[in-house]
Protein backbone atom coordinates (compact mmCIF):
# COMPACT_ATOMS: atom_id res chain seq x y z
CA UNK A 1 0.00 0.00 0.00
CA UNK A 2 1.51 3.33 -1.04
CA UNK A 3 0.12 5.20 1.97
CA UNK A 4 -0.12 2.37 4.49
CA UNK A 5 -2.37 1.89 7.46
CA UNK A 6 0.23 0.47 9.84
CA UNK A 7 -1.07 -1.78 12.61
CA UNK A 8 0.71 -1.26 15.94
CA UNK A 9 1.32 -4.81 17.13
CA UNK A 10 1.50 -3.87 20.79
CA UNK A 11 1.42 -7.26 22.55
CA UNK A 12 3.53 -8.67 25.39
CA UNK A 13 4.46 -12.01 23.77
CA UNK A 14 5.22 -13.38 20.30
CA UNK A 15 2.44 -15.91 20.73
CA UNK A 16 -0.23 -13.28 21.36
CA UNK A 17 1.09 -11.08 18.55
CA UNK A 18 1.12 -13.88 15.98
CA UNK A 19 -2.27 -15.24 17.04
CA UNK A 20 -3.65 -11.76 16.44
CA UNK A 21 -1.77 -11.30 13.15
CA UNK A 22 -2.83 -14.67 11.77
CA UNK A 23 -6.39 -13.35 11.47
CA UNK A 24 -5.07 -11.22 8.58
CA UNK A 25 -4.70 -13.12 5.28
CA UNK A 26 -1.13 -12.97 3.90
CA UNK A 27 -2.62 -11.60 0.67
CA UNK A 28 -3.47 -8.36 2.51
CA UNK A 29 0.31 -7.68 2.88
CA UNK A 30 -0.21 -5.47 5.91
CA UNK A 31 2.52 -3.36 7.51
CA UNK A 32 2.82 -3.93 11.24
CA UNK A 33 4.69 -1.86 13.77
CA UNK A 34 6.78 -3.83 16.24
CA UNK A 35 7.50 -1.56 19.18
CA UNK A 36 9.52 -1.84 22.34
CA UNK A 37 7.09 -4.08 24.25
CA UNK A 38 7.06 -6.87 21.67
CA UNK A 39 10.70 -6.47 20.60
CA UNK A 40 11.99 -6.59 24.18
CA UNK A 41 9.99 -9.79 24.67
CA UNK A 42 10.62 -11.55 21.38
CA UNK A 43 13.68 -9.96 19.71
CA UNK A 44 14.63 -10.19 16.01
CA UNK A 45 12.83 -13.55 15.72
CA UNK A 46 9.45 -11.77 15.81
CA UNK A 47 10.55 -9.51 12.95
CA UNK A 48 11.38 -12.57 10.87
CA UNK A 49 8.15 -14.35 11.84
CA UNK A 50 6.11 -11.40 10.58
CA UNK A 51 8.15 -11.13 7.37
CA UNK A 52 7.83 -14.89 6.76
CA UNK A 53 4.04 -14.38 6.75
CA UNK A 54 4.39 -11.93 3.85
CA UNK A 55 3.87 -8.76 5.89
CA UNK A 56 6.14 -5.69 6.16
CA UNK A 57 7.68 -4.48 9.42
CA UNK A 58 8.03 -1.02 10.91
CA UNK A 59 10.53 -1.53 13.76
CA UNK A 60 9.83 1.26 16.22
CA UNK A 61 12.56 1.34 18.87
CA UNK A 62 12.89 5.15 19.12
CA UNK A 63 16.67 5.27 19.54
CA UNK A 64 18.01 8.19 21.59
CA UNK A 65 21.60 7.92 22.88
CA UNK A 66 25.09 9.21 22.11
CA UNK A 67 25.80 9.25 18.35
CA UNK A 68 28.23 6.29 18.41
CA UNK A 69 25.74 4.06 20.23
CA UNK A 70 22.85 5.05 17.95
CA UNK A 71 24.96 4.46 14.83
CA UNK A 72 25.92 0.98 16.06
CA UNK A 73 22.32 0.13 16.99
CA UNK A 74 21.05 1.31 13.62
CA UNK A 75 23.69 -0.79 11.87
CA UNK A 76 22.08 -3.87 13.40
CA UNK A 77 18.52 -2.70 12.64
CA UNK A 78 19.57 -2.08 9.03
CA UNK A 79 20.30 -5.80 8.64
CA UNK A 80 16.78 -6.92 9.55
CA UNK A 81 15.02 -6.09 6.28
CA UNK A 82 12.46 -3.76 7.90
CA UNK A 83 10.68 -1.01 5.96
CA UNK A 84 10.71 1.79 8.56
CA UNK A 85 12.47 2.51 11.85
CA UNK A 86 12.58 5.38 14.35
CA UNK A 87 14.96 7.70 16.19
CA UNK A 88 14.22 10.68 18.48
CA UNK A 89 14.74 14.05 16.74
CA UNK A 90 15.53 15.55 20.16
CA UNK A 91 18.91 13.76 20.02
CA UNK A 92 20.07 16.47 17.60
CA UNK A 93 21.75 16.72 14.23
CA UNK A 94 24.93 14.73 14.96
CA UNK A 95 22.95 11.82 16.43
CA UNK A 96 20.40 11.81 13.58
CA UNK A 97 23.15 11.81 10.94
CA UNK A 98 24.86 8.94 12.79
CA UNK A 99 21.57 7.03 12.83
CA UNK A 100 21.23 7.38 9.09
CA UNK A 101 24.83 6.34 8.50
CA UNK A 102 24.45 3.22 10.62
CA UNK A 103 21.17 2.24 8.98
CA UNK A 104 22.51 2.63 5.44
CA UNK A 105 25.70 0.71 6.28
CA UNK A 106 23.82 -2.13 7.96
CA UNK A 107 21.41 -2.55 5.07
CA UNK A 108 24.21 -2.37 2.48
CA UNK A 109 26.14 -5.11 4.31
CA UNK A 110 23.23 -7.46 3.54
CA UNK A 111 22.47 -6.12 0.06
CA UNK A 112 19.16 -4.72 1.35
CA UNK A 113 17.50 -1.35 0.66
CA UNK A 114 17.91 1.00 3.63
CA UNK A 115 14.80 1.22 5.82
CA UNK A 116 13.09 4.62 5.87
CA UNK A 117 14.34 6.55 8.89
CA UNK A 118 11.57 8.41 10.71
CA UNK A 119 12.30 10.93 13.47
CA UNK A 120 9.98 11.25 16.45
CA UNK A 121 9.03 14.92 16.84
CA UNK A 122 6.64 15.50 19.74
CA UNK A 123 4.81 12.35 20.82
CA UNK A 124 1.08 12.43 20.19
CA UNK A 125 0.60 12.08 23.95
CA UNK A 126 2.30 15.48 24.42
CA UNK A 127 0.13 18.57 24.88
CA UNK A 128 0.91 22.25 25.30
CA UNK A 129 1.37 21.96 29.09
CA UNK A 130 3.79 19.04 28.84
CA UNK A 131 5.78 20.91 26.17
CA UNK A 132 6.04 24.19 28.08
CA UNK A 133 6.26 22.95 31.68
CA UNK A 134 7.80 19.45 31.64
CA UNK A 135 10.06 19.85 28.63
CA UNK A 136 10.65 23.59 29.16
CA UNK A 137 10.25 24.21 25.41
CA UNK A 138 8.66 27.59 24.62
CA UNK A 139 6.12 28.13 21.83
CA UNK A 140 3.43 25.86 20.46
CA UNK A 141 3.51 22.11 19.90
CA UNK A 142 3.23 22.76 16.17
CA UNK A 143 6.26 25.06 16.17
CA UNK A 144 8.31 22.42 17.97
CA UNK A 145 7.17 19.67 15.59
CA UNK A 146 7.96 21.74 12.48
CA UNK A 147 11.38 22.63 13.92
CA UNK A 148 12.15 18.94 14.50
CA UNK A 149 10.92 18.06 10.99
CA UNK A 150 13.29 20.61 9.48
CA UNK A 151 16.16 19.30 11.64
CA UNK A 152 15.35 15.69 10.68
CA UNK A 153 15.28 16.52 6.99
CA UNK A 154 18.60 18.37 7.15
CA UNK A 155 20.07 15.38 8.99
CA UNK A 156 19.13 12.82 6.33
CA UNK A 157 15.91 11.36 7.73
CA UNK A 158 13.17 10.30 5.31
CA UNK A 159 10.31 11.63 7.39
CA UNK A 160 8.87 12.16 10.83
CA UNK A 161 6.33 10.76 13.21
CA UNK A 162 3.89 13.47 14.22
CA UNK A 163 0.20 14.07 14.75
CA UNK A 164 -1.90 14.42 11.61
CA UNK A 165 -2.72 17.86 13.02
CA UNK A 166 0.79 19.02 12.04
CA UNK A 167 1.28 17.29 8.66
CA UNK A 168 0.14 20.19 6.48
CA UNK A 169 2.46 22.63 8.29
CA UNK A 170 5.38 20.20 7.92
CA UNK A 171 4.77 19.68 4.23
CA UNK A 172 4.56 23.40 3.58
CA UNK A 173 7.76 24.05 5.60
CA UNK A 174 10.02 21.24 4.32
CA UNK A 175 8.31 19.86 1.20
CA UNK A 176 5.61 17.33 0.48
CA UNK A 177 8.11 14.57 -0.38
CA UNK A 178 9.11 14.38 3.30
CA UNK A 179 7.05 11.69 5.02
CA UNK A 180 4.64 12.57 7.82
CA UNK A 181 3.56 9.27 9.37
CA UNK A 182 0.84 9.78 11.92
CA UNK A 183 -0.23 7.84 15.02
CA UNK A 184 -2.93 9.19 17.33
CA UNK A 185 -5.57 8.06 14.84
CA UNK A 186 -9.04 7.57 16.21
CA UNK A 187 -12.21 6.77 14.25
CA UNK A 188 -14.96 9.19 15.29
CA UNK A 189 -16.56 6.65 17.65
CA UNK A 190 -13.34 5.57 19.43
CA UNK A 191 -11.97 6.78 22.76
CA UNK A 192 -8.73 8.81 22.79
CA UNK A 193 -7.05 6.71 25.55
CA UNK A 194 -3.69 8.36 26.42
CA UNK A 195 -3.46 10.23 23.10
CA UNK A 196 -3.70 14.05 23.17
CA UNK A 197 -3.41 15.10 19.52
CA UNK A 198 -5.80 12.85 17.61
CA UNK A 199 -7.47 12.86 14.20
CA UNK A 200 -9.87 10.59 12.33
CA UNK A 201 -8.58 8.62 9.31
CA UNK A 202 -10.60 10.85 6.97
CA UNK A 203 -9.25 14.08 8.46
CA UNK A 204 -5.69 12.68 8.42
CA UNK A 205 -6.04 11.81 4.73
CA UNK A 206 -7.32 15.30 3.93
CA UNK A 207 -4.41 16.81 5.89
CA UNK A 208 -1.93 14.95 3.64
CA UNK A 209 -0.71 12.29 6.06
CA UNK A 210 1.62 9.76 4.36
CA UNK A 211 0.61 6.80 6.52
CA UNK A 212 -1.43 6.02 9.61
CA UNK A 213 -0.32 4.11 12.71
CA UNK A 214 -3.28 2.52 14.46
CA UNK A 215 -3.13 0.29 17.52
CA UNK A 216 -5.98 -0.17 19.97
CA UNK A 217 -8.82 0.76 17.61
CA UNK A 218 -7.77 -2.39 15.66
CA UNK A 219 -6.07 -4.65 18.22
CA UNK A 220 -8.88 -4.29 20.77
CA UNK A 221 -11.75 -4.38 18.27
CA UNK A 222 -14.10 -7.36 18.48
CA UNK A 223 -13.49 -7.95 14.74
CA UNK A 224 -9.94 -6.64 14.06
CA UNK A 225 -9.80 -7.39 10.31
CA UNK A 226 -13.10 -5.55 9.78
CA UNK A 227 -11.88 -2.63 11.89
CA UNK A 228 -8.67 -2.50 9.82
CA UNK A 229 -10.52 -2.66 6.51
CA UNK A 230 -12.96 0.03 7.56
CA UNK A 231 -10.08 2.37 8.43
CA UNK A 232 -8.35 1.55 5.12
CA UNK A 233 -11.59 2.32 3.27
CA UNK A 234 -12.11 5.66 5.05
CA UNK A 235 -8.47 6.58 4.54
CA UNK A 236 -8.07 5.58 0.91
CA UNK A 237 -11.50 6.89 -0.10
CA UNK A 238 -10.17 10.44 0.36
O1 LIG B 1 6.37 6.12 17.23
C1 LIG B 1 5.19 5.83 17.29
O2 LIG B 1 4.74 4.93 16.61
C2 LIG B 1 4.31 6.67 18.10
C3 LIG B 1 4.65 8.00 18.21
C4 LIG B 1 3.74 8.91 18.78
O3 LIG B 1 3.97 10.11 18.81
N1 LIG B 1 2.56 8.42 19.25
C5 LIG B 1 2.24 7.10 19.21
O4 LIG B 1 1.14 6.74 19.65
N2 LIG B 1 3.13 6.21 18.67
C6 LIG B 1 2.83 4.77 18.67
O5 LIG B 1 1.66 4.52 17.89
C7 LIG B 1 0.87 3.51 18.50
C8 LIG B 1 -0.48 4.11 18.80
O6 LIG B 1 -1.30 3.15 19.41
P1 LIG B 1 -2.83 3.43 19.71
O7 LIG B 1 -2.90 4.66 20.57
O8 LIG B 1 -3.25 2.18 20.44
O9 LIG B 1 -3.50 3.61 18.37
C9 LIG B 1 1.63 3.01 19.73
O10 LIG B 1 2.36 1.86 19.35
C10 LIG B 1 2.58 4.15 20.05
O11 LIG B 1 3.80 3.68 20.59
Amino acid sequence: MKRPVIIALDFPTAEQALTFLDQFPAALHVTVKIGMELFYAAGPAIVKAVQDRGHAVFLDLKLHDIPNTVEAGMRVIGQLGVTYTTVHAAGGHVMLAAAKRGLVAGAASQGLPAPKLLAITQLTSTNQTILNEDQQIAGTVQQSVVHYADLAKRSGCDGVICSAQEVAAIHSAVGSDFLGITPGIRPASAQADDQQRVMTPVAAAKAGSNGLVVGRPITRASAPVNAYQQIVQEWSGQ
